[in-house]
């Protein structure tokens, strides 16, 4: 339902750095993402993970290779940290944050309440996000976008915040919504979590897919390649 063909992203980094300014980041990568599956990408600090769930939500534009969807798909990027007016109130932020998913006016407000509930805000739902800890910034943007119907669901790094009990809980609905039918794209550095919840798993290295396949296997392959050299 949706496929990378030859996608190439460079950044421009400060002038006279080694690569003279021009930072490579993803080269020449190339997946199909398959209807329902969902999908996990691994890799260390700095890779192009992130990078490519942004290629892939169309926030980004690869500086060559092509992006290609079925029509009609929508795939909405689920990241915590960003997106919320801190002058608004977690009801607003949510409203906007589920149209900016592609939700209408009234599906929004439709998933208020539940959004509400879930993310056991309580009266600071009506409070101000400015005044709000970044334990519940998260909690408002992950259950905002885990209650807004997407096609495809680009997950970067949300399961690892928050306090114990609502990690559990966000697991527990993200592997709910999972084994439903959703196509998921998942970036974590959780071996465990990827495990759990993923299909296949490609591996990040230098630019390049460097292994795809079953998840325990290639996360055996990565951790491999990290332990030191013996002679
Ligand atoms: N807008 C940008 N301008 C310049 N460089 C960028 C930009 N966005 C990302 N980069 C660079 O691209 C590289 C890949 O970043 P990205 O965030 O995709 O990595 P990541 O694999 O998700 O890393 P992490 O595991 O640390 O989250 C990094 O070196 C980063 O500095």
């Amino acid at each position: 339902m949706l496929e990378l063909r030859d996608v190439s992203i460079n950044f421009r980094s400060s002038p006279g750095t080694f690569d003279h300014g021009v930072h490579h980041v993803l080269d020449r990568v190339s997946f199909k993402l398959y209807e329902n599956e969902t999908l996990g990408i691994i890799g260390r600090n700095g890779v192009g993970k992130t990078t490519m769930l942004r290629i892939m939500a169309g926030i980004l534009a690869p500086t060559s290779g092509e992006v290609i969807t079925r029509q009609g798909i929508a795939a909405s990027l689920l990241t915590l940290g960003l997106g919320h007016r801190l002058d608004l109130n977690g009801r607003d932020n949510a409203i906007l944050s589920a149209m900016l998913q592609g939700a209408s006016r009234s599906e929004a407000l439709g998933y208020l309440e539940e959004i509400k509930a879930f993310s056991e805000l309580g009266d600071s739902f009506e409070e101000p996000v400015r005044t709000y800890s970044a334990g519940m910034k998260a909690r408002l943007g992950f259950t905002t976008a885990l209650l807004t119907h997407v096609d495809v669901l680009l997950v970067d790094e949300i399961l690892s915040v928050g306090d114990a009990q609502f990690r559990s809980k966000a697991e527990e609905a993200m592997k709910q919504r999972i084994s439903g039918k959703q196509t998921v794209v998942f970036v974590s550095h959780s071996a465990p979590q990827v495990k759990d919840l993923c299909d296949r798993v490609l591996w990040i290295d230098q630019g390049r897919i460097r292994a795809q396949g079953d998840p325990a296997d290639t996360i055996a392959q990565y951790r491999d390649s990290m332990k030191p050299a013996r002679d």
